[in-house]
């Protein structure tokens, strides 16, 4: 989908003559904060991106000053940005814009010294409308608490206010509902970002493109000549501490149901009627609507053990301290899906997520149809599945779209072979590095543009599609993992 403009700051929409931006991290002192949002923030500001107004604001229970604060962000640095021209100058520049306030996630006196504090530097910043953004990037149990401090005591009264979600929403679809109440008690619809970062990958951002701006794609997109896809994630690395996180939800909630059917549901939808947020959000959720739940003769799971590696044990899931000893949680799950509409009937969808595999890899392959009645079936012997077309959407690492034909072998005889037709991101671009998906995410919060998040309905028909199936494998055995494979 192209941007609404390659400016970085819409002025149709903000006019930051008037107005200043403040962003508020809440769980500034955790993870994600650290790994992701602060990066992110100083690439868009490194950039020029961010309008010239613009201040953060951590907050989080962890004691700290404005100065301790800093020395964290400064520590978080180390992003795509680090490299470049007059990164410290910036840096420091980016840092004397941010600020502090320790507080509790349930307590309005906290919010309110919160609100105290982005007053006064809003103020004194003398432009006269001020919105506010904040980010909430703390674990599920404070979720609603913080959403109701930010929207009850820290509304801005002169501009917007905007809140951005993490996920998980809920566990299933009753827990999600329970969030949506609460986060609706607080906030209008409009207010709410849902982020899922797998929707700012630039190979996901450009899959609209491929699909409705060349001829040749579209016409071959439905069960006519497409047999499977595949929608596949893997990590090479395991839980490693997050396993107090993992654990409660296992690789179907952390992956699956969210990434992978978003995927899915882009991939799938009909052509929208246009590029417009709420346009797009309606054929993705016809799509999550169109499917039947996912069956668990149609699910293998799976979780990893301890396997040697270049001469060293990696350690098994079980071998985290994090997690719970003997859990059942999965770490690998595939499943086969189906949307039952003209488009698609009959076509799986087979979605495969697992952490501690071989590689780390995230990719979409579309699998074509045989060539009805091949001239040249006598040459490719009797594993025709070898010569069938193939084209893969290589999301991470070294981004790539390639489409496996089949080729004469140059030369006198008649030999033939499968090759790629190959548009590697990084030669065919020339570009070392695309931005992080939080920076387009967080880029189009401030613009206002909600094409990248996830409307409640889509949230909604997503757990619908699971939650069947994870109350069954819940259920048996009272634990949540049927099967157990080595990786
Ligand atoms: N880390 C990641 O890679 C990803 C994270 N997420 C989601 O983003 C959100 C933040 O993740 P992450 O930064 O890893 O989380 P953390 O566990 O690091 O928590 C963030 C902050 O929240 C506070 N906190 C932690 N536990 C509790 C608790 N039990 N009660 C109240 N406050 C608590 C802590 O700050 P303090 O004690 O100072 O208040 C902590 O620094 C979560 O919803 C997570 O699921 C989503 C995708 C990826
Ligand atoms: O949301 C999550 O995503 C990460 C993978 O993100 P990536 O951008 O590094 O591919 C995954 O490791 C984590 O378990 C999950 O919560």
């Amino acid at each position: 989908m192209p941007r609404a403009g390659s400016v970085a700051y819409d002025l149709e929409r903000n006019d930051w003559n008037t107005s200043s931006l403040s962003v508020v991290v809440v769980g500034a002192s955790g993870d994600l904060a650290k790994k992701k949002i602060f990066p992110a923030l100083f690439a868009l500001f490194y950039e020029g991106l961010l309008p010239p107004e613009f201040h953060v604001f951590g907050y989080a229970r962890s004691k700290m000053s404005d100065a301790e604060f800093r020395e964290v962000i400064a520590s978080t640095l180390t992003c795509r940005i680090h490299a470049r021209e007059r990164c410290q100058e910036k840096q420091e520049e980016f840092l004397r814009r941010c600020y502090y306030s320790a507080g509790q996630y349930d307590q309005p006196a906290s919010f309110q010294e919160l609100n105290r504090r982005m007053g006064e530097v809003e103020g004194a910043c003398g432009k006269p409308r001020a919105n506010r953004m904040f980010f909430l990037s703390i674990p599920p149990n404070v979720f609603i608490a913080a959403a109701g401090g930010a929207a009850d005591y820290c509304s801005t009264r002169t501009g917007w206010t905007r809140v951005i979600v993490e996920k998980p929403f809920g566990r299933d679809s009753a827990s999600s509902a329970a969030l949506g109440r609460g986060l609706a008690a607080h906030l209008r619809e409009d207010q709410i970002y849902r982020i899922d970062h797998y929707l700012g990958k630039e190979l996901i951002e450009n899959l609209t493109v491929l699909r409705f701006s060349n001829l040749v794609f579209e016409p071959l997109w439905s069960r006519q000549y497409i047999r499977n896809v595949q929608i596949v994630f893997s990590e090479n690395f395991g839980t490693e501490g997050r396993g107090g996180y993992f654990d409660q939800y296992g690789i179907m909630r952390d992956v699956i149901q969210n990434h992978l059917l978003q995927i899915l549901a882009l991939f799938a939808m009909e052509p929208p009627i246009s590029l417009a947020a709420e346009d797009i959000r309606n054929e993705k959720v016809k799509v999550l609507r169109s499917m039947r739940a996912v069956a668990l003769d149609d699910t293998v799971l799976g979780q990893y053990r301890s396997r040697m590696h270049g001469g060293r044990t990696l350690p098994g899931y079980l071998d985290d301290k994090t997690v719970p000893p003997g859990s059942l949680t999965p770490t690998f799950a595939a499943c086969a899906m189906f949307i039952n509409n003209a488009r698609w009937d009959g076509v799986p969808f087979l979605l495969k997520a697992g952490k501690a595999l071989h590689t780390r890899r995230a990719e979409i392959r579309v699998q074509f149809r045989h060539v009805p009645g091949n001239l040249y079936k006598h040459k490719f012997g009797p594993d025709l599945d070898s010569a069938t077309n193939e084209l893969v959407i290589r999301i991470q690492p070294k981004e790539a779209i390639y489409l496996k034909i089949n080729n004469k072998v140059p030369g006198l005889g008649l030999q033939l072979d499968t090759t790629r037709l190959d548009l590697q991101y990084q030669s065919a671009f020339n570009q070392k590095e695309l931005p992080d998906a939080y920076e387009r995410l967080l880029l189009d919060v401030v613009n206002g543009d909600k094409r990248l998040f996830i409307r409640y309905d889509e949230l909604e028909a997503a757990w619908d599609l699971f939650t069947p199936l994870l109350h069954e494998i819940e259920s048996r055995k009272g634990g949540r993992l049927v099967g157990q494979v080595a990786t």
